[in-house]
Parts: structure tokens; C-alpha cells; sequence
């Protein structure tokens, strides 16, 4: 079986990966030539720690190929994952011209039969969607099948993640597809489910969404912990321990960003309205989340009076760690507001860039945390990198001007920060 990758971002490179790594020959296609260039000398197109090693190692052995050519890679290849972008119009609904467009390349350039699998994370009914566009292209009429296997990698644990995957969820109505996609994840010890298309694309909708909801549930805790003078972490502990909680997706801070919560939350409430049943809990849960960032700034106006003309040091610009990735970064919000209330921002991110095209004129982008604090009045602390942990700031101290310190991420211990001088405010991490 030769797989065929359609959109080589984040889930694409990293599925490549995947089935390279188990010995199958993978190609790679993408309209963007830039991203196919550096893929074929071994190198990543974006930050993910472990990949580009394990990409470039077959690359060099020639299992893996990356192409622009849509022809010659849909006619060569029995298997077809699509891996493109699901992005959220501005009215909340997914926007699936990415994936209308990789659907009508395979149905014109098909020359055999296809299993074309969906990778991407698309609205409950897309499969039958995808059949619709592949058939109204097809200049002759083969037969293929449509899958949907949603993806559950976190970015900054994606190599993790794909190749110990917690379950595998085919969903199809075709036996010979759940046949091959059985084959080719032969290898992989985990749970497989085998659903309905819509079911196994429900899952997924519903994954992102539980989780959005945990983060906040404990972002309104955190709140109230603040009124109650109670930590919130130690809360965190404390319910983590009863497995029916678990501890993960506890962590009070900033909000939830990225290139999947936002958008797949917005999505699933969009879907039930078209079905006339109200998300009401996800309403919340978006909500929540859209005030959740200037609940920190709303900390750091009580202690400065205003931001204007006022020094504020930014640190980390990734919607979180071991990731470039901005999309719907909580610290894209906090500097749009100090933008708004004049204040001068020097960020810095150890990885992650502003995107050339945004270039204001009150924001310095650093090369070093010690740089972004030179005669800041405040420290904002947007992404939780290890290394900011790492630092010394009873030294670091000296180079601000007001030793004021808003941990967006409840990074540091307030009591250690209180006591190298720091007037220290988290969220729900003050007590
Ligand atoms: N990023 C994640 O962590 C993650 C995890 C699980 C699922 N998902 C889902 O996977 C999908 C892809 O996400 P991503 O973050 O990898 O996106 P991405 O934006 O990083 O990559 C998408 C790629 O598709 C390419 N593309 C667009 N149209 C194309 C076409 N017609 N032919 C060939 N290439 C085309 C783009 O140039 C881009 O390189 C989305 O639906 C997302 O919701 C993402
Ligand atoms: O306790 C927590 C955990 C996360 N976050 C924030 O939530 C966002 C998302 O984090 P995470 O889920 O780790 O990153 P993603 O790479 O966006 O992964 C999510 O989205 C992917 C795309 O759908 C799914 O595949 C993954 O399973 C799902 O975890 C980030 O802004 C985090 O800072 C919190 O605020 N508190």
C-alpha cells in the first residue's frame, strides 16, 4: 500500500511520520511549494520537538517523498489521508474549502479505486459531503471509499502522541476500508473503534470540547479560589487524585488557545443549533474563555493605574509551550490590549514569531528575556516555557523598574516571588 498525504502542516508531517516510521511508503503533498522544498531536505516547516530528526531519516532512506504535483500523487497512490485545515469562518461554522478543494483534486485525478481517509477534523456529516464533491468531479467513474479517522495529537507532543496514540477511531461504512486501515495500523497496541462516519466524527468534536469545558471549569475555580484565599493548584491536586477527575486539563490560566479548541468548541455549538439543541454549558465554556485573559490584565490595571506609555514585558507568545504555533494565542489578546491602552510591550518567546505582516509600532519583539524586562514596570507571563522557570529572577529583579509580576500561567510560587521582592499576582495561585 502506497499512502498518499494530502497537507503536509502539523497533522500531515506528523501522519507522514507515522506510517513511514511502520514501513510504508509515504508521499507528502501540499499546494504550498515553500513548506515542500524544506520538507524534501529533511527539514520542518514549523517547531515540534523530535520530528524533523525522524522526518529527514526518511527522507534520506527515500520512503518518504513530498511533492506539489496533485496529479502524478493521486494517480500513484491507493490510499489518500487528508490532512488540510479546518479553520472557523468568522460566524463559528468550520470552513471546509480546504477540504472541498483536496476532495475534487482526488475525484478529477483519480485514475483506480481510492480509499480516501479524512484526517482533519470536520463537521459530524462531512463524510457524505466528501463523496458528494469527490463524485461531481470524477471524469470517469471509480469506485472509492471514504473514511474518517480523527486525529488526537497535542502540538509540542505530536511525535509522542501519533506513535502511541490512546485509541484509534475508524469510522466507515465500507468493510474493505476498516480491512485496510486495519493493515496499516497493524502495528499499534491501543484501542480501535470502528464506528459510523458521523460517530467517529462527533468523538472528536466531543474530546476538544470536554476538555475546553475542564479548563473553564477550574478558570471560574480559580476565581473564586482568589475570593476564598485557597490556591487553586492544590484544589487541582486534590481532585486530580480521584481517578473518575483525573489531574490533567486542571491547570487554571490565560484561557485555552491553539489551532483546535477554539475553533472545534465553536463548531460543536454551531452544529447543534443547526439541529435545534442549545450547548448551553459550551456557551459558558466559550465565554469563560473569551474573558479569561483580561482577568489577569484587570490584576495588573488595579496595581498600575493604566498601561499608558508604560513599559510591560510580555513573555511567551506560543499558545503554549515546545510549539511556534500563534494561532488563537492567549498573549495575541493580552498585547492586543496593552496595544489599545498605549502601553509599550517588549515581548519575547523563545520560539514562536510574530508574523511579519504584524508589526506594531509600540511592540519590540526581544531576543532575551533580559532585554524584554529592561525597565519594564510589569512582567506578563503568557506561555509556561520551562526555562522561564529556570531563571533567577531575585537577579532578573534588577532590571525592572516596578518588580511586578502577572503570572498568566501560574508558573511560579507566589510565596517564593513575594519573598525575592515581587509583587506577584496569578490566577488563583495568590494564597
Ligand atoms: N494541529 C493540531 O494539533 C491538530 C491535531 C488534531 C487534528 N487537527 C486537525 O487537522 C487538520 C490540519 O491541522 P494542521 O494544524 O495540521 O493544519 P495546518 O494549517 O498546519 O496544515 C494544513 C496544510 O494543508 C495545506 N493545504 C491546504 N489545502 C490544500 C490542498 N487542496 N492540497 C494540498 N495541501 C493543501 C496547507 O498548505 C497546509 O500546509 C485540521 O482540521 C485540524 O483541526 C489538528
Ligand atoms: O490544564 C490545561 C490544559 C491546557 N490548557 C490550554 O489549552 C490549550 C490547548 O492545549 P493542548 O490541548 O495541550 O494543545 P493542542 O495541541 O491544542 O491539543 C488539543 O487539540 C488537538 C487538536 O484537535 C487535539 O488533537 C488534542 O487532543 C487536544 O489536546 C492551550 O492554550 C493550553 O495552554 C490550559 O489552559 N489548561
Amino acid at each position: 500500500m502506497k499512502i498518499l498525504i494530502i497537507g503536509t502542516g502539523y497533522v500531515g508531517v506528523t501522519t507522514a511520520m507515522v506510517f513511514a516510521e511502520s514501513g510504508w511508503q509515504v508521499t507528502g503533498l501540499d499546494v504550498d511549494a515553500f513548506k515542500i522544498e524544506r520538507l524534501r531536505q529533511g527539514r520542518l516547516h514549523f517547531h515540534e520537538p523530535g520530528l524533523e530528526d525522524l522526518i529527514s531519516k526518511h527522507v534520506r532512506s527515500g520512503r518518504l517523498l513530498f511533492t506539489t504535483d496533485k496529479e502524478k500523487a493521486i494517480a500513484e497512490h491507493d490510499i489518500i489521508f487528508i490532512c488540510v485545515g479546518t479553520p472557523s469562518q468568522l460566524d463559528g461554522n468550520a470552513d471546509l474549502r480546504y477540504i472541498q478543494q483536496a476532495a475534487e483534486d482526488i475525484g478529477y485525478w483519480m485514475n483506480d479505486y481510492k480509499l480516501v481517509v479524512t484526517k482533519s477534523t470536520v463537521p459530524v456529516g462531512s463524510q457524505e459531503q466528501i463523496k458528494t464533491w469527490i463524485e461531481a468531479s470524477q471524469r470517469v467513474a471509480y469506485s472509492f471509499d471514504v473514511a474518517s479517522n480523527p486525529e488526537f495529537l497535542r502540538e509540542g507532543k505530536a511525535v509522542e502522541d501519533a506513535l502511541r496514540p490512546d485509541r484509534i477511531v475508524i469510522g466507515t461504512d465500507s468493510a474493505n476500508a476498516t480491512e485496510q486501515l486495519q493493515k496499516l495500523y497493524g502495528a499499534f497496541q491501543c484501542p480501535w473503534i470502528v464506528t459510523k462516519p458521523r460517530t467517529a466524527e462527533l468523538i472528536k468534536y466531543a474530546s476538544n470540547a470536554f476538555l475546553a469545558t475542564k479548563i473553564s471549569y477550574m478558570n471560574e475555580l480559580a476565581r473564586l479560589c482568589d475570593e476564598l484565599e485557597i490556591n487553586v493548584k492544590e484544589v487541582a491536586d486534590g481532585m486530580g487524585l480521584d481517578p473518575r477527575i483525573g489531574p490533567s486539563f486542571l491547570q487554571a490560566g490565560l484561557g485555552y488557545g491553539g489551532s483546535c479548541f477554539p475553533k472545534d468548541v465553536s463548531e460543536l455549538v454551531m452544529t447543534a443549533r443547526k439541529h435545534e439543541v442549545n450547548l448551553r454549558i459550551l456557551d459558558q465554556v466559550m465565554e469563560v474563555n473569551c474573558l479569561q485573559f483580561n482577568y489577569l490584565l484587570d490584576k495588573a490595571r488595579k496595581r498600575l493605574g493604566d498601561f499608558t506609555d508604560k513599559y510591560i514585558a510580555v513573555l511567551g507568545l506560543a499558545f503554549k509551550p515546545n510549539t511556534d504555533d500563534i494561532r488563537e494565542a492567549p498573549a495575541l489578546r493580552v498585547i492586543q490590549e496593552l496595544i489599545l491602552e498605549k502601553a509599550k510591550v517588549r515581548l519575547f518567546d523563545p520560539i514562536a514569531k510574530l508574523p511579519v505582516d504584524v508589526c506594531y509600532e509600540t511592540v519590540t519583539v526581544c531576543g532575551s528575556v533580559e532585554e524584554a524586562l529592561q525597565n519594564a514596570e510589569a512582567v506578563i507571563l503568557c506561555t509556561e516555557w520551562t526555562e522561564f522557570g529556570q531563571l533567577n529572577w531575585e537577579h532578573l529583579r534588577a532590571l525592572l523598574t516596578q518588580a511586578n509580576f502577572f503570572d498568566g500561567r501560574n508558573m511560579m510560587d507566589a510565596r517564593q516571588m513575594r519573598g525575592i521582592g515581587y509583587y506577584y499576582q496569578g490566577i488563583g495561585n495568590d494564597y
